[in-house]
Parts: structure tokens; C-alpha cells; sequence
């Protein structure tokens, strides 16, 4: 098998990070059938509407219609909807929905109501996307993650996104949990996915509350861990690329570098890392650390990276296979 030959890559993605990674990795491998299982724990339902920040970030920043700048929400996107709300003093105002935005939450929470599945609506939305990839939600059973914080109102958990989005992780989160996932069942086509891939690409998204979560999700840990398995690091010489990733990997009580986070994967799950030159000296015993430039400043650079990734996937599954 050549990384130019028709490969089937299954990708575990978060929001901004997977879903450029993914744009990279699509004209890195444009006859590849990709399938993307995007994590749904930071769902949230706001104004009586199921609002699915991760895989309308890969939606939208696949199928062309993302805030480049931003990198998520729609590019041309107007706010009347948002004021209109805040001048009923409906909130909450923290977390920006645009009016374009608006119209996927509509229809999802409409399909929803309706009967379909979240993968099938997802399937749906990409219908008019066209994201070249096949997208797929972890669950189709509701799992949201929770952050468990201390300040002046007391102990309690509140939802990931409030804490993100509103407090910025600005205040500690003593513990991290994707509630609903140890009950919640891989969505339709999920394993079947992982069981028919050649390789599994973890991108640079958050290693806790994205890709984390999406293997916490009973059986696709156990699935991923029988295939060959590349990562991305998302942490360059002791920060996140980009994001507060840290915040979380502190929570869970692991250092913020790209060794800890191979570390945290596991041996077992992970055969190859790929991390930046800051970081050419890490070794993870077990693991086939290579280290590249990492960040992905434009869509060559992305490509570049998908494909050096692919690359050592390749190599070592054929190594695997010749032993
Ligand atoms: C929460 C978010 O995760 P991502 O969408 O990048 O995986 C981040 O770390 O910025």
C-alpha cells in the first residue's frame, strides 16, 4: 500500500484544530475515503435549540463556509438574532450564534425533535456541505462534558462550554467528565469505520475533552487500539498550539507536552507521534516519535503535516504487517 493509492483514514476530531487538519489531510490524500468521528461532548443546547460546535466546525470549514479568521462559526455572518434576544434579556449572551449559524442549529434541533438520529441529521446538513469527508458524530446518545469548579458561588459542576467560552478556564477545573459516555453507544458506522481503516489519525485537537471524550465512548477505545495508529501533537514545546489545552490536560493531573499527551494516549493505542522540532527530543518508549514542523500556518503547510503523518502511519503498518 502507497499513500497515494486509495486508503480508507478514519479521523477523531474536535473543532478547529481537527478540522484543519482535515482540510490538510484531504489535498494531502484527495482519493482517500476519509470518515471523521467528531466529538458531540461539547454540545449544548441553547435557546431551545442543539447547537453541535464540533462537527459544524468541521462542516463548515470543510464544505467552505467557515469564519477563516475565527475558525468557527460562518464566514458573512450577521448578529440580529443574538440582539434581538438580548434585547428580550434572553441569554445567555456569552456564546455568539450568528444568524446564518442560527438556520443549521434550526434545522438539527428540528430533525431532532422529528425522530432522526444525530447521525442521520448530521448527514443531512452535510448534504448541503459537502465536506468531502464522511462525518460522523461519536454517539448518537446525548454525553456533554462537565467541568467541576470552586469559586465565591461554591463547589459545582457546570457545563464545559460555560466554562470555556464564558470563563475562559480562567478559574481551575478540579475535575473534568464526559457525562452520559459510559452509557452512551457508538453511533451508526462508527466501528464499522474504524474496523475497515487502514490507518486512525488523532489530530492536533484537544487530547481531554475532544479526542479524550470521543474514546470514552464504550468500544471505540478498543476498536481504535486494533488498527494502526498516528497522532498529531497538540502541544508545541509545553503549550498548546493554539487554545487553553492546557487548562484541561491540569485537570487530569498531566504535564502540558507533547510527551505526556502520547503518554496519556498509550501504549496500545498510539504507534506513532508526531511532534515538532521543538520537541525532536522526546522519546515515548513503544511509540515511533518523529519529529516536523508542526504549526499549521497555511494550507500547504496542514498538508504537509496530514501527509507526513500518513506517511509514518504507512510505514509502520507496513512494518507491522511484515513481522
Ligand atoms: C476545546 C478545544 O478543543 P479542540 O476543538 O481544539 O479539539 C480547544 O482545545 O481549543
Amino acid at each position: 500500500m502507497d499513500t497515494l493509492d486509495v486508503m480508507k483514514i478514519v479521523v477523531l476530531a474536535g473543532g478547529i484544530g481537527g478540522a484543519r487538519f482535515l482540510r490538510g489531510l484531504r489535498s494531502a490524500a484527495p482519493e482517500a475515503e476519509i470518515t471523521v468521528i467528531g466529538n458531540t461532548g461539547d454540545d449544548i443546547s441553547l435557546f431551545g435549540l442543539r447547537v453541535c460546535p464540533d462537527l459544524d466546525t468541521v462542516m463548515y470549514t470543510l464544505g467552505g463556509g467557515v469564519n477563516e479568521d475565527q475558525g468557527w462559526g460562518r464566514a458573512d455572518e450577521t448578529f440580529t438574532v443574538k440582539e434581538e434576544l438580548a434585547a428580550y434579556g434572553v441569554g445567555p449572551s456569552w456564546f455568539g450564534l450568528g444568524d446564518r449559524d442560527f438556520a443549521t442549529h434550526i434545522v438539527r434541533t428540528q430533525m431532532l425533535a422529528a425522530g432522526y438520529k444525530l447521525s442521520a441529521v448530521t448527514e443531512a446538513l452535510c448534504d448541503r456541505w459537502r465536506p468531502g469527508v464522511r462525518l460522523i458524530p461519536m454517539t448518537d446518545d446525548q454525553v456533554e462534558t462537565h467541568v467541576v469548579v470552586e469559586d465565591e458561588q461554591g463547589r459545582r459542576a457546570i457545563h464545559f462550554q460555560e466554562w470555556w467560552v464564558r470563563l475562559r478556564a480562567s478559574v481551575p477545573a478540579l475535575s473534568i467528565a464526559a457525562v452520559g459516555a459510559e452509557d452512551a453507544k457508538p453511533a451508526p458506522g462508527v466501528l464499522a469505520a474504524i474496523e475497515a481503516a487502514d490507518v486512525v489519525l488523532f489530530p492536533p485537537s484537544n487530547p481531554v475533552v475532544s479526542i479524550g471524550t470521543i474514546l470514552a465512548v464504550p468500544g471505540i477505545r478498543d476498536a481504535v487500539a486494533t488498527r494502526t495508529v498516528v497522532g498529531v501533537s497538540p502541544i508545541i514545546g509545553g503549550a498548546p498550539v493554539s487554545g487553553m489545552a492546557d487548562a484541561c490536560l491540569t485537570a487530569i493531573g498531566t504535564e502540558t507536552s507533547a510527551r505526556a499527551v502520547a503518554e496519556l494516549y498509550g501504549l496500545g493505542l498510539l504507534d506513532g507521534w508526531l511532534v515538532d522540532e521543538a520537541d525532536a527530543a522526546v522519546r515515548v518508549e513503544g511509540i515511533e516519535v518523529r519529529s516536523r514542523p508542526l504549526l499549521m500556518t497555511d494550507e500547504a503547510a496542514t498538508a504537509d503535516i496530514a501527509r507526513a503523518a500518513l506517511d509514518l502511519a504507512v510505514e509502520l503498518k507496513r512494518a507491522e504487517e511484515s513481522r
